[in-house]
């Protein structure tokens, strides 16, 4: 027997005695974030779920978004959010969430960041969707990634001007740090991307883990992973919302068609961890407890930020599974129950409900 037949023997054994097929198609890709999560919460100790409580919520957060009929279309009926179904809107949602970050503000409340457009005040994420609005009203190309690496053109003064603050209310958190990562995914764009994001969504042939995992292992600014426990833990929460803004606003066609968007796990930001708290899902340690109705700091990478982080994205798996099991013929993904929670509670907000206050980390990542 010659040296080739016994390699192509041995070669045929492994793949048996792995289960690898000769022709086998490539495994589907994985972010890792949901995995994450379960290790977190089963390593939390000053966070835990409250399974009555979850088990409850599942229940009426499923009867609330029948009777709203909540679903993608929502997406596009928010005023502000673009409603071209095309390029333009992939730019603008690229831009949109590579900032969505940090728009509370230190010292005495409600004092805020705040944005005057047609004709209203726009505070939080709704600030940073109005300045972009603004700045294209205005004719400044504030989505085009060539004009975020022309800086003699986008000089800091102009990105100041486009997301300036209306009248005293106090400036952009961490606006420096915007700017940084305006020109840092510029030139990543123009050098491994062509130019433009509708690159990357090509790249990844419409898998929504695959696109999450491009741009966390190319854009420095999006790569949301910590250290919890001695381990490397990925939260990837921009990344994770750009991908499900795109499947929601093109209503999973086109730019926005993802085979395994059911992937996409909760964005761990600081709204939904304080939305699952009232809701009976998430319960704190008393000193964490104690640390966040006093409004005080914790610190990026503190354990019990990423305890806070993990046990959302888990309490929510853990919500979807249960409103499976109550109604198996449905089919609502972490992204639908996630932004319904996110826009409930701001309707709370609004409405003066008294909640306990979400907690203060100041990063870039959420
Ligand atoms: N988990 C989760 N986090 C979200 C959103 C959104 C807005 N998404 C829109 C798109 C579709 C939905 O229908 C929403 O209308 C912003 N954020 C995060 O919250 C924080 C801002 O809070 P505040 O300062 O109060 O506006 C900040 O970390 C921001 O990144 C969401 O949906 N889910």
């Amino acid at each position: 027997m010659s040296d080739d037949e016994v390699d192509s023997d041995l070669l045929e054994l492994l793949r048996k005695s792995l289960g690898i097929d000769g022709n086998s198609s490539p495994r589907p890709a994985k972010t890792g974030v949901l995995e994450d999560a379960e290790y977190i919460y089963d390593n939390s100790t000053d966070v835990a779920l409250d399974m009555r409580g979850t088990k409850a919520a599942a229940s009426s957060i499923w009867t609330l978004i029948q009777e709203k009929q909540y679903s993608t279309r929502d997406w596009s009926k928010h005023e502000l959010h673009p409603k071209a179904k095309d390029e333009s809107t992939v730019d603008f949602i690229f831009l949109m969430d590579l900032l969505n970050f940090c728009f509370w503000s230190d010292g005495a409340l409600p004092e805020q960041y705040a944005v005057e457009y047609r004709g209203k005040t726009w505070t939080g994420y709704w600030s940073l969707v109005a300045a972009i609005q603004r700045a294209l009203d205005e004719g400044i190309p504030i989505t085009s990634p060539s004009f975020w690496i022309n800086e003699g053109k986008c000089t800091d003064a102009l990105l100041q001007h486009v997301f300036r603050t209306s009248a005293n209310s106090p400036p952009m958190p961490l606006l420096g740090d915007r700017i940084y990562c305006l020109r840092e995914a510029g030139y990543v764009l123009r050098d491994q991307f062509e130019g433009t994001f509708t690159t990357c969504i090509e790249q990844c042939k419409g898998s929504a883990a695959a696109l999450v995992n491009l741009i966390v292992d190319n854009f420095p600014c999006l790569d949301d992973r910590h250290r919890f426990e001695d381990t490397t833990v990925r939260f990837h929460k921009r990344t994770q919302i750009l991908v499900a803004d795109l499947w929601a606003c093109f209503e999973g066609e086109g730019f926005g068609y993802f085979h395994d968007i059911d992937q996409i796990t909760m964005f761990a930001d600081y709204r939904i961890p304080q939305m699952l708290h009232s809701l009976g899902c998430l319960q704190y340690s008393p000193p964490l407890e104690s640390h966040i109705r006093q409004r005080r700091a914790i610190e990026s990478g503190h354990p019990w930020e990423i305890q806070l982080r993990g046990c959302s994205i888990w309490c929510i798996e853990l919500l979807r599974r249960e409103i499976r099991r109550q109604h198996p013929e449905t089919h609502l993904n972490a992204i639908l129950i996630d932004f319904f929670l996110y826009d409930t509670m701001k309707e709370m907000e609004t409405k003066g409900h008294d909640c306990i206050p979400h907690h203060r980390t100041r990063s870039i990542w959420y």
